[in-house]
């Protein structure tokens, strides 16, 4: 199986996941496309979703589900999305696809976080993808500064063209390299209290609660 197939494989399993008449929360990126497409053939079984990103939203209005506003919704029973990495107590990094602040918002009225990734994503310790800050542009630099200091080599996230990436919320990326991540917690307090910063990568607070990691034999199922 190529990594694709992985992927659809551990959509395909999420859906087992996602319980009768309720509004889920629904993730972003390759492997959340994958679910949407899979939650789309049992759509009459659920009232709707808040997506994570505008990219989710429109792929789940195509296929005809309805997308509340997550100020319209207290809680959700779950919240299912993928990850760039995960570590051994469900710990993640995320934001590849710059979406991690709306995605750690979802999180955080969810009641469970499922995790959905192929097993390339399973790491010992966080911090070889390098960590998402996502910043208000007029901080950039003085975060940046913040970030070398504690020993992160920041990089400023462009598009293929070169421009500034600017995510859903008109804010700018800072991809950490070079940490090691051995407190994610910690490091995420730490982190999110520096002015500027919208919102830290690591999902530490907002853990998994179950990790779905699709691999050659099968999904394996994680509960932490
Ligand atoms: O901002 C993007 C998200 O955090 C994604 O969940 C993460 O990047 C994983 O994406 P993919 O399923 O494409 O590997």
């Amino acid at each position: 199986m190529n990594q694709n197939d992985l992927k659809r494989l551990v959509a395909q399993k999420a859906i087992e996941y996602v319980p009768l008449n309720a509004i889920i929360g629904v993730g972003t990126g390759s492997t959340a496309d994958l679910f949407i497409d899979e939650l789309a053939l049992i759509k009459d079984n659920i009232v709707g979703a808040i997506a994570s990103s505008e990219r989710t939203k429109q792929r789940l209005e195509g296929h005809g589900i309805k997308v509340f506003d997550v100020n319209e919704v207290e809680s959700v029973p779950v919240y299912i999305d993928g990850a760039d990495e995960i570590d051994p107590e469900g710990n993640m990094i995320k934001g590849g696809g710059a979406a991690h602040t709306r995605e750690k918002i979802c999180a955080s009225i969810a009641e469970q976080f499922i995790c959905i990734a192929d097993a390339s994503k399973e790491v010992k310790v966080l911090g070889k993808f390098p960590l998402p800050v996502e910043v208000v542009p007029l901080a950039r630099q003085a975060v940046a500064r913040q970030l070398s200091d504690l020993g992160g080599q920041p990089v400023w996230r462009k598009n293929a063209d070169g421009s500034p990436l600017i995510t859903d919320n008109g804010c700018h990326i800072l991809d950490v390299h070079g940490l090691n991540i051995t407190e994610p917690l910690a490091l995420e307090i730490q982190l999110s209290i520096i002015p500027g910063v919208l919102t830290v990568g690591i999902f530490a607070q907002n853990a998994a609660d179950i990790a779905l990691i699709a691999t050659e034999d099968g999904v394996k199922v994680t509960e932490y």
